[in-house]
């Protein structure tokens, strides 16, 4: 990392996770810079997902579900029993794999999340604006707001989906293989505006694709049998990987 002080406000000490019996994460501890995309890569079931979801407590949903350790968010532990979780999921917020709009119109869904945080009457038009410009997706649906979200495409979807994440005003944003089910030119769109947003939130993206991961990302976590192997600036990882596992996984030895 540079010499420069690096400002973190995900701060990871010593967390472990089990799923019934199985250990799914093993003593990871690591500390995420702001405003910057960080990319967690790693073979099919390394814990990825699991890993992001325990950033805004989405794991909580599961019943088998244990976890041990400390996951700060601006120097808050989000598992303390005072924690909001719905508060916490406004200033985390999240997109998933594949888009997953509201049954209503493109208006709605973005003006859904502010309106059950009780943004006031007046601020939700402007609200659902700045957040379709923001996602770039203004342009292309300006005129059919009240249109059904489904009748999108689905790299629109998605975007719709960023959208909605954004109007309720959160901090960071967690993607979870957002490009997983979309074509080259609307994988493109969501990285250009992922590269856009991180100049305001903070980005943590799980990918499969290490391309991608090189090409958005600043900070790259590799990850392998529920451990953090390695985690530094994305040019060091790629070009001069320090662990013979990243190595191999990078050059595709193996996953
Ligand atoms: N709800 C669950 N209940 C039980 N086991 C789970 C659950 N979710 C994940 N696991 C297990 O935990 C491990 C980590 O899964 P996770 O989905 O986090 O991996 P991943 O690296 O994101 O994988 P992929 O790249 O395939 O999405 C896997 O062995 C998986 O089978």
């Amino acid at each position: 990392m540079s010499k420069k002080e690096i400002t973190t406000n995900i701060n990871v000490k010593d967390l472990n996770l089990w799923y019934g019996e199985k250990h799914a994460l093993k003593d990871i501890s690591i500390d995420i810079p702001e405003k910057s995309v960080t990319a967690l890569i790693g073979p099919s079931g390394c814990g990825k997902s699991t890993f992001l979801r325990c950033l805004n407590r989405m794991n909580d949903l599961v019943k088998s579900c244990r976890i041990e350790g400390d996951v700060l968010v601006d120097d808050e532990n989000i598992y303390e029993k005072n924690i909001d979780v719905v508060d916490l999921r406004k200033k985390v917020g999240m997109v998933f794999q594949k888009p997953n709009p509201f049954p209503m119109s493109i208006y709605d869904n973005i003006a859904y999340g502010p309106k059950i945080h009780g943004c006031p009457k007046s601020e939700i038009e402007e609200r659902v604006h700045g957040a379709l410009e923001d996602a770039a997706l203004m342009r292309e649906v300006q005129e059919r707001l009240g249109d059904q979200a489904f009748a999108l495409s689905g790299g629109q979807q998605q975007r719709l989906c960023i959208a909605r994440t954004l109007a309720v005003k959160p901090e960071i944003i967690l993607f979870d293989e957002p490009c997983s089910a979309l074509d080259p030119i609307s994988t493109s769109k969501i990285e250009d505006l992922i590269l856009e947003l991180k100049k305001d939130y903070t980005i943590v993206i799980v990918t499969h694709n290490m391309q991608q991961a090189a090409r958005i990302s600043d900070y790259t976590a590799f990850f392998l049998l529920g451990e953090l192997i390695e985690f530094g600036k994305t040019k060091n990882l790629f070009e001069n990987p320090q662990v013979k596992s990243t190595e191999d996984y990078i050059t595709g030895r193996f996953g």
